[in-house]
């Protein structure tokens, strides 16, 4: 359906729509809820912490995923891809840079939270800032590879949104497959297991904890693990095999992610509570600078 407007294979004209009306709600909610998370950061000056700018770089890279979402909602809405090639290839290059930047800030986060918690020094500016640089660049690097040969992006099976192709597997798409996540979801993952068990285990009295030390990895795991076995069923077995609709399903899931972090990150911590509402109502207490 990339250009043509006729209904993909596999796909009747009401799975179109839930798929389009799932990624709209998952836009909107994710753009609203990270859209107050930066607000929250830039309107209060007391939320300014070099921790806070761990939280700020995931906001960032989430609300990138969600505008990514809009536009493959929007695409499904209209039953086709208006952009043509070259808006596949930014498109997919857009989605994996702000989705690997989402995964890296979650554990350049945990490990913020573990220096914070368990050294006695506070983060510093330069080492957040030098952090939240280094996980831009990175991902930025892993998602223009495919434009430059090292794997590819194409549409997904509904042909309305494009991500890292895993319909031809070759040893091009296997070595950058394997490589990539290995830098870019197992790594991060277990920098995140790893600062939450040893912050669990330094602060083993309760109540000195104020952040929760399972929903992080949870989180990864949940949201990005069914691409992670998408496509690694694609290298071990033939991916037609799997049907069109549940191929979509990870894309749908992962769209979650960046409502899942702000709900867990800004709204459930002291972001947006000291944040905004702080803004909107001057004589509330000052945040927790700390955390
Ligand atoms: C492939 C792959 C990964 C990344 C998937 C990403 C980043 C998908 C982004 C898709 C988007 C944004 C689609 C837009 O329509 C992981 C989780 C690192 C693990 C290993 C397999």
């Amino acid at each position: 359906m990339a250009d043509s407007g006729a209904l993909p294979a596999g796909f009747g004209e009401l799975e179109v729509l839930a798929v389009g009306t799932v990624l709209l709600v998952e836009a909107l909610t994710g753009l609203c809820l990270n859209g107050l998370t930066i607000l929250s950061f830039c309107k209060t000056p007391e939320l300014r912490t070099p921790t806070h700018l761990l939280v700020l770089s995931l906001a960032v890279a989430d609300t990138g995923i969600s505008l990514n979402a809009l536009v493959a909602a929007i695409s499904s809405l209209l039953r086709r891809w208006p952009y043509g090639p070259d808006g596949c290839q930014a498109h997919g290059f857009q989605g994996f840079a702000t989705a690997l930047a989402s995964i890296c800030s979650s554990a350049a986060l945990a490990w913020g939270r573990y220096h914070h918690y368990c050294t006695r020094g506070q983060l510093a500016w330069n080492t957040a800032i030098s952090l939240v640089l280094c996980v831009w660049l990175s991902s930025v690097f892993w998602a223009a590879l495919p434009l430059l040969g090292w794997g590819r992006y194409d549409y997904e099976p509904l042909g309305t949104c494009c991500t890292l192709d895993y319909s031809r597997v070759d040893r091009n798409f296997t070595s950058y497959l394997f490589t990539m996540a290995f830098f870019n979801f197992f790594l991060p993952l277990l920098i995140t297991l790893v600062s939450y068990r040893l912050m669990e285990q330094k602060l083993k009295k309760p109540g000195h904890l104020q952040v929760s030390t399972t929903v992080p990895a949870r989180t990864l795991l949940l949201c990005w693990g069914p691409y992670a076995l998408l496509y690694l069923y694609a290298t071990v077995a033939d991916v037609r095999s799997v049907p069109p609709k549940l191929q979509m399903v990870p894309a749908l899931i992962a769209k979650a992610a960046p409502t899942i972090n702000a709900i867990h990150y800004a709204l459930g911590g002291d972001m947006v509570h000291g944040g905004l509402w702080q803004c909107l109502s001057p004589q509330r207490s000052q945040p927790d600078r700390a955390r």
